[in-house]
Protein backbone atom coordinates (compact mmCIF):
# COMPACT_ATOMS: atom_id res chain seq x y z
CA UNK A 1 0.00 0.00 0.00
CA UNK A 2 1.67 3.05 -1.26
CA UNK A 3 1.54 5.75 1.95
CA UNK A 4 -0.39 8.52 1.31
CA UNK A 5 1.76 11.73 0.42
CA UNK A 6 2.67 13.88 2.80
CA UNK A 7 1.50 17.76 2.93
CA UNK A 8 3.88 19.59 0.97
CA UNK A 9 6.07 22.73 1.89
CA UNK A 10 4.18 26.08 0.73
CA UNK A 11 6.88 27.27 -1.40
CA UNK A 12 6.63 31.17 -1.92
CA UNK A 13 9.04 31.42 -4.55
CA UNK A 14 12.78 30.17 -6.85
CA UNK A 15 14.93 32.23 -4.49
CA UNK A 16 18.48 31.19 -5.06
CA UNK A 17 20.75 29.07 -7.00
CA UNK A 18 24.59 28.00 -5.58
CA UNK A 19 26.63 27.12 -8.51
CA UNK A 20 30.33 26.19 -8.18
CA UNK A 21 32.70 28.02 -10.64
CA UNK A 22 36.71 27.38 -11.14
CA UNK A 23 37.94 31.21 -11.07
CA UNK A 24 35.98 33.53 -8.76
CA UNK A 25 37.74 36.36 -9.98
CA UNK A 26 37.02 35.51 -13.47
CA UNK A 27 33.55 34.45 -12.15
CA UNK A 28 32.44 37.92 -10.34
CA UNK A 29 33.67 40.22 -13.59
CA UNK A 30 30.82 38.52 -15.81
CA UNK A 31 27.98 38.20 -12.51
CA UNK A 32 29.02 41.40 -10.95
CA UNK A 33 30.53 43.74 -13.44
CA UNK A 34 28.96 42.93 -16.44
CA UNK A 35 25.53 41.20 -15.22
CA UNK A 36 24.86 44.14 -12.75
CA UNK A 37 24.58 42.20 -9.35
CA UNK A 38 25.33 44.05 -5.82
CA UNK A 39 28.27 41.85 -3.72
CA UNK A 40 26.42 41.21 -0.51
CA UNK A 41 29.39 38.99 0.81
CA UNK A 42 32.47 38.39 -0.16
CA UNK A 43 34.99 36.15 1.54
CA UNK A 44 38.08 33.59 0.22
CA UNK A 45 36.40 31.12 -2.24
CA UNK A 46 32.90 32.53 -2.08
CA UNK A 47 30.58 35.28 -2.90
CA UNK A 48 26.89 36.04 -2.48
CA UNK A 49 25.12 38.15 -4.63
CA UNK A 50 21.69 39.80 -5.26
CA UNK A 51 19.87 41.79 -7.79
CA UNK A 52 19.23 45.65 -7.47
CA UNK A 53 15.38 44.67 -6.50
CA UNK A 54 16.23 41.80 -3.70
CA UNK A 55 15.61 43.03 -0.45
CA UNK A 56 17.20 39.34 0.93
CA UNK A 57 21.01 38.45 1.56
CA UNK A 58 21.68 36.86 -2.06
CA UNK A 59 19.98 35.20 -5.49
CA UNK A 60 22.77 33.35 -6.05
CA UNK A 61 26.03 32.24 -4.94
CA UNK A 62 29.37 31.39 -6.45
CA UNK A 63 31.42 29.45 -4.87
CA UNK A 64 35.25 28.32 -6.29
CA UNK A 65 35.76 24.40 -6.83
CA UNK A 66 37.49 21.85 -9.16
CA UNK A 67 34.66 21.73 -12.10
CA UNK A 68 31.38 24.12 -12.79
CA UNK A 69 28.30 22.38 -11.52
CA UNK A 70 24.83 23.37 -9.60
CA UNK A 71 25.67 23.13 -5.72
CA UNK A 72 22.35 23.42 -5.27
CA UNK A 73 18.60 25.15 -6.27
CA UNK A 74 16.34 26.81 -3.17
CA UNK A 75 13.17 27.67 -3.00
CA UNK A 76 11.90 29.84 -0.02
CA UNK A 77 9.02 28.59 1.94
CA UNK A 78 6.50 30.52 3.73
CA UNK A 79 7.48 29.72 7.63
CA UNK A 80 9.12 27.77 9.36
CA UNK A 81 6.70 25.19 9.93
CA UNK A 82 7.47 24.11 6.38
CA UNK A 83 10.71 23.17 6.60
CA UNK A 84 9.24 19.78 8.76
CA UNK A 85 6.52 19.53 5.69
CA UNK A 86 9.67 19.51 3.53
CA UNK A 87 11.25 16.98 5.88
CA UNK A 88 8.41 14.86 6.10
CA UNK A 89 7.34 15.22 2.27
CA UNK A 90 10.60 13.79 0.46
CA UNK A 91 11.27 10.94 3.43
CA UNK A 92 8.11 10.20 2.49
CA UNK A 93 9.07 10.08 -1.21
CA UNK A 94 12.06 7.94 0.02
CA UNK A 95 14.44 10.73 -0.88
CA UNK A 96 18.34 11.63 0.52
CA UNK A 97 16.57 14.45 3.19
CA UNK A 98 19.57 16.50 5.36
CA UNK A 99 18.98 19.08 7.99
CA UNK A 100 21.17 22.04 7.49
CA UNK A 101 21.80 24.65 10.64
CA UNK A 102 22.35 27.86 10.22
CA UNK A 103 25.76 28.75 9.92
CA UNK A 104 26.46 25.38 8.28
CA UNK A 105 24.96 25.29 5.21
CA UNK A 106 25.23 28.63 2.55
CA UNK A 107 25.95 32.63 3.88
CA UNK A 108 22.85 34.43 5.06
CA UNK A 109 20.62 31.55 5.14
CA UNK A 110 18.89 30.10 8.19
CA UNK A 111 18.27 26.52 9.16
CA UNK A 112 17.32 24.50 6.31
CA UNK A 113 16.06 21.12 4.60
CA UNK A 114 18.37 19.89 1.69
CA UNK A 115 17.08 16.64 -0.60
CA UNK A 116 18.12 15.33 -3.73
CA UNK A 117 14.55 15.32 -5.37
CA UNK A 118 12.58 12.80 -7.30
CA UNK A 119 14.18 14.20 -10.29
CA UNK A 120 18.06 13.99 -8.83
CA UNK A 121 18.58 17.83 -8.25
CA UNK A 122 19.71 19.02 -5.10
CA UNK A 123 17.13 21.16 -4.19
CA UNK A 124 17.51 23.34 -0.25
CA UNK A 125 14.04 24.45 0.89
CA UNK A 126 14.66 27.77 3.36
CA UNK A 127 12.78 30.36 5.46
CA UNK A 128 15.13 32.45 7.03
CA UNK A 129 17.34 34.60 5.18
CA UNK A 130 18.87 37.62 6.23
CA UNK A 131 17.50 41.08 5.53
CA UNK A 132 19.70 43.42 3.28
CA UNK A 133 19.94 47.04 2.12
CA UNK A 134 17.12 48.07 -0.13
CA UNK A 135 18.73 49.06 -2.88
CA UNK A 136 15.73 49.65 -5.16
CA UNK A 137 16.26 53.36 -6.03
CA UNK A 138 20.17 53.44 -5.68
CA UNK A 139 20.11 54.07 -9.56
CA UNK A 140 23.95 55.02 -8.93
CA UNK A 141 24.47 51.93 -7.70
CA UNK A 142 23.62 50.05 -11.17
CA UNK A 143 25.50 48.77 -13.81
CA UNK A 144 26.10 46.37 -16.81
CA UNK A 145 22.59 44.39 -17.76
CA UNK A 146 21.25 45.81 -14.67
CA UNK A 147 19.88 42.99 -13.09
CA UNK A 148 17.02 43.22 -10.78
CA UNK A 149 15.99 39.71 -9.43
CA UNK A 150 15.84 36.07 -9.63
CA UNK A 151 13.30 34.88 -12.07
CA UNK A 152 13.33 31.28 -11.93
CA UNK A 153 15.59 27.83 -12.75
CA UNK A 154 15.33 25.77 -16.01
CA UNK A 155 16.04 22.16 -15.48
CA UNK A 156 17.51 19.80 -18.18
CA UNK A 157 15.33 16.39 -17.26
CA UNK A 158 14.76 13.16 -19.36
CA UNK A 159 11.37 12.21 -18.63
CA UNK A 160 9.18 15.75 -18.39
CA UNK A 161 5.85 14.49 -17.66
CA UNK A 162 7.27 13.13 -14.28
CA UNK A 163 9.02 16.69 -14.03
CA UNK A 164 5.18 18.21 -14.32
CA UNK A 165 3.56 15.78 -11.69
CA UNK A 166 6.37 16.35 -9.52
CA UNK A 167 6.02 20.14 -9.43
CA UNK A 168 2.17 19.61 -9.33
CA UNK A 169 2.73 17.75 -6.08
CA UNK A 170 4.51 20.84 -4.53
CA UNK A 171 1.71 22.80 -5.69
CA UNK A 172 2.88 24.49 -8.51
CA UNK A 173 0.77 26.02 -11.38
CA UNK A 174 1.47 24.99 -15.13
CA UNK A 175 1.19 28.40 -17.38
CA UNK A 176 2.77 27.29 -20.67
CA UNK A 177 3.79 23.95 -22.28
CA UNK A 178 5.75 22.69 -25.36
CA UNK A 179 3.19 19.85 -26.54
CA UNK A 180 3.87 17.50 -29.65
CA UNK A 181 0.07 16.43 -31.78
CA UNK A 182 -0.90 13.98 -29.48
CA UNK A 183 -0.24 16.14 -26.25
CA UNK A 184 3.47 14.30 -25.32
CA UNK A 185 4.74 16.89 -23.23
CA UNK A 186 8.51 18.45 -24.74
CA UNK A 187 8.50 21.31 -21.47
CA UNK A 188 6.87 23.15 -19.39
CA UNK A 189 6.74 26.00 -16.87
CA UNK A 190 5.21 26.32 -13.48
CA UNK A 191 5.08 28.71 -10.92
CA UNK A 192 4.35 29.53 -7.37
CA UNK A 193 5.15 33.25 -7.79
CA UNK A 194 2.15 34.91 -9.85
CA UNK A 195 4.66 35.10 -12.80
CA UNK A 196 4.93 32.74 -16.00
CA UNK A 197 7.66 30.19 -13.91
CA UNK A 198 9.44 29.75 -11.03
CA UNK A 199 11.11 26.49 -12.99
CA UNK A 200 10.87 25.42 -16.43
CA UNK A 201 11.74 21.78 -17.92
CA UNK A 202 13.56 21.87 -21.13
CA UNK A 203 13.84 17.75 -22.26
CA UNK A 204 17.41 16.53 -22.21
CA UNK A 205 20.45 14.27 -20.52
CA UNK A 206 19.32 15.05 -16.82
CA UNK A 207 19.30 15.68 -14.24
CA UNK A 208 21.48 18.97 -15.45
CA UNK A 209 20.95 22.60 -14.77
CA UNK A 210 20.17 24.51 -18.33
CA UNK A 211 20.37 28.17 -17.17
CA UNK A 212 18.87 30.91 -14.23
CA UNK A 213 16.73 33.32 -15.47
CA UNK A 214 18.00 36.79 -13.94
CA UNK A 215 14.87 39.47 -14.59
CA UNK A 216 15.90 43.25 -15.84
CA UNK A 217 13.06 46.10 -15.68
CA UNK A 218 13.04 46.77 -19.22
CA UNK A 219 14.43 45.53 -22.52
CA UNK A 220 17.06 48.17 -23.42
CA UNK A 221 18.74 46.45 -20.23
CA UNK A 222 18.92 43.04 -22.68
CA UNK A 223 19.85 45.13 -25.71
CA UNK A 224 22.36 47.35 -23.46
CA UNK A 225 24.07 43.63 -21.88
CA UNK A 226 24.55 42.41 -25.57
CA UNK A 227 26.62 46.09 -26.22
CA UNK A 228 28.60 45.15 -23.57
CA UNK A 229 29.68 42.26 -24.02
CA UNK A 230 30.56 43.11 -27.81
CA UNK A 231 31.85 46.70 -26.71
CA UNK A 232 34.23 44.61 -24.82
CA UNK A 233 35.14 41.88 -27.69
CA UNK A 234 33.33 39.35 -24.85
CA UNK A 235 30.51 38.62 -27.73
CA UNK A 236 31.30 35.12 -27.10
CA UNK A 237 29.50 34.85 -24.02
CA UNK A 238 26.31 35.80 -26.17
CA UNK A 239 25.22 32.14 -26.95
CA UNK A 240 20.94 33.05 -28.38
CA UNK A 241 18.97 36.22 -28.93
CA UNK A 242 18.43 38.94 -28.33
CA UNK A 243 15.09 37.93 -29.17
CA UNK A 244 11.29 37.26 -28.04
CA UNK A 245 10.29 34.71 -27.04
CA UNK A 246 6.94 32.60 -27.62
CA UNK A 247 6.70 30.88 -24.47
CA UNK A 248 6.30 33.66 -21.43
CA UNK A 249 6.47 36.59 -24.07
CA UNK A 250 9.63 37.70 -22.34
CA UNK A 251 12.03 39.49 -24.11
CA UNK A 252 15.59 37.44 -23.53
CA UNK A 253 19.11 37.22 -24.65
CA UNK A 254 20.60 34.28 -23.02
CA UNK A 255 24.80 34.07 -22.26
CA UNK A 256 27.34 31.41 -21.00
CA UNK A 257 29.38 32.48 -17.94
CA UNK A 258 33.53 31.92 -18.13
CA UNK A 259 32.49 28.28 -16.63
CA UNK A 260 29.62 27.76 -19.03
CA UNK A 261 26.80 28.17 -16.72
CA UNK A 262 23.68 29.56 -18.62
CA UNK A 263 21.84 32.37 -17.68
CA UNK A 264 18.99 34.41 -19.37
CA UNK A 265 18.69 38.36 -19.42
CA UNK A 266 14.79 38.28 -19.27
CA UNK A 267 11.96 40.90 -19.07
CA UNK A 268 8.05 41.54 -19.66
CA UNK A 269 6.50 38.31 -18.76
CA UNK A 270 3.26 38.58 -17.51
CA UNK A 271 0.79 37.87 -14.42
CA UNK A 272 -0.41 34.34 -13.65
CA UNK A 273 -2.13 34.91 -9.98
CA UNK A 274 -5.84 34.28 -10.71
CA UNK A 275 -7.64 31.35 -9.60
CA UNK A 276 -8.15 28.94 -12.44
CA UNK A 277 -5.07 30.56 -14.54
CA UNK A 278 -5.18 28.39 -18.01
CA UNK A 279 -2.31 26.76 -19.24
CA UNK A 280 -1.15 27.88 -22.83
CA UNK A 281 -0.05 25.10 -24.83
CA UNK A 282 2.20 25.29 -28.19
CA UNK A 283 2.32 22.78 -30.64
CA UNK A 284 6.06 21.64 -30.78
CA UNK A 285 5.88 22.08 -34.86
CA UNK A 286 5.16 26.34 -34.12
CA UNK A 287 8.27 27.81 -35.04
CA UNK A 288 7.02 30.37 -32.81
CA UNK A 289 7.09 29.05 -29.73
CA UNK A 290 10.45 29.40 -28.29
CA UNK A 291 11.17 32.36 -30.76
CA UNK A 292 8.25 34.58 -31.64
CA UNK A 293 9.81 35.74 -34.91
CA UNK A 294 11.21 32.63 -36.12
CA UNK A 295 14.66 32.57 -35.51
CA UNK A 296 16.01 29.54 -34.98
CA UNK A 297 17.50 27.71 -31.45
CA UNK A 298 20.93 26.96 -32.08
CA UNK A 299 21.82 23.38 -31.24
CA UNK A 300 24.07 24.04 -28.17
CA UNK A 301 21.37 25.66 -25.96
CA UNK A 302 19.48 22.25 -26.44
CA UNK A 303 22.64 20.00 -26.10
CA UNK A 304 24.40 21.60 -23.20
CA UNK A 305 24.11 22.52 -19.87
CA UNK A 306 25.88 22.01 -16.07
CA UNK A 307 26.03 19.14 -14.28
CA UNK A 308 24.28 18.63 -10.89
CA UNK A 309 25.71 17.13 -7.19
CA UNK A 310 24.32 15.09 -4.47
CA UNK A 311 24.03 16.35 -0.92
CA UNK A 312 28.21 15.31 -0.36
CA UNK A 313 29.12 17.34 -3.38
CA UNK A 314 29.36 14.52 -5.78
CA UNK A 315 28.62 15.01 -9.55
CA UNK A 316 24.86 13.18 -9.91
CA UNK A 317 24.60 10.40 -12.77
CA UNK A 318 22.29 11.66 -15.57
CA UNK A 319 19.82 9.44 -17.77
CA UNK A 320 19.01 10.20 -21.55
CA UNK A 321 16.45 12.11 -23.05
CA UNK A 322 12.91 10.60 -23.70
CA UNK A 323 12.02 13.15 -26.49
CA UNK A 324 14.45 15.30 -28.38
CA UNK A 325 12.58 18.44 -29.13
CA UNK A 326 15.42 19.63 -31.36
CA UNK A 327 14.89 16.61 -33.87
CA UNK A 328 11.21 17.49 -34.09
CA UNK A 329 11.29 19.20 -37.74
CA UNK A 330 9.95 22.26 -37.15
CA UNK A 331 9.97 25.44 -39.64
CA UNK A 332 13.05 28.05 -38.76
CA UNK A 333 14.51 25.74 -36.30
CA UNK A 334 14.29 22.75 -38.39
CA UNK A 335 17.05 20.82 -36.61
CA UNK A 336 17.81 17.40 -36.77
O1 LIG B 1 12.45 29.48 -25.60
S1 LIG B 1 11.14 29.51 -24.90
O2 LIG B 1 10.21 30.47 -25.49
O3 LIG B 1 10.57 28.20 -24.82
C1 LIG B 1 11.46 30.07 -23.30
C2 LIG B 1 10.49 30.75 -22.57
C3 LIG B 1 10.79 31.23 -21.31
C4 LIG B 1 12.06 31.02 -20.76
O4 LIG B 1 12.42 31.47 -19.52
C5 LIG B 1 13.01 30.32 -21.49
O5 LIG B 1 14.24 30.13 -20.93
C6 LIG B 1 12.72 29.84 -22.77
CA1 LIG C 1 8.43 47.94 -19.02
FE1 LIG D 1 14.37 30.90 -19.03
Amino acid sequence: MTPAPAPAPDVVRSAYAQLVVTDLAKARWFWADMLGFHVQYEAPGIICLRGSDELTHHSVVLREGEAAALDHIAYRVRTPADLDRAERFFHRLDRPVRRVPRGEGTPGVGDAVRVVDPLGFPVEFFHDIDRAERLIQRYDLRRGAEVARLDHFNICTPDIPAAYAHYRSLGFGCSETIEGDEHELYAAWMYRKQTVHDVAFTGGAGPRLHHLGLATHESHHVLRCADLFGSLRKEHHIERGPGRHGVSNAFYLYLRDPDGHRVEIYTSDYYTGDPGHETYRWNVHDDRRRDFWGNAVIESWYREAAPVLDLDGEPQPVTDALLDESSVRVGADGLG
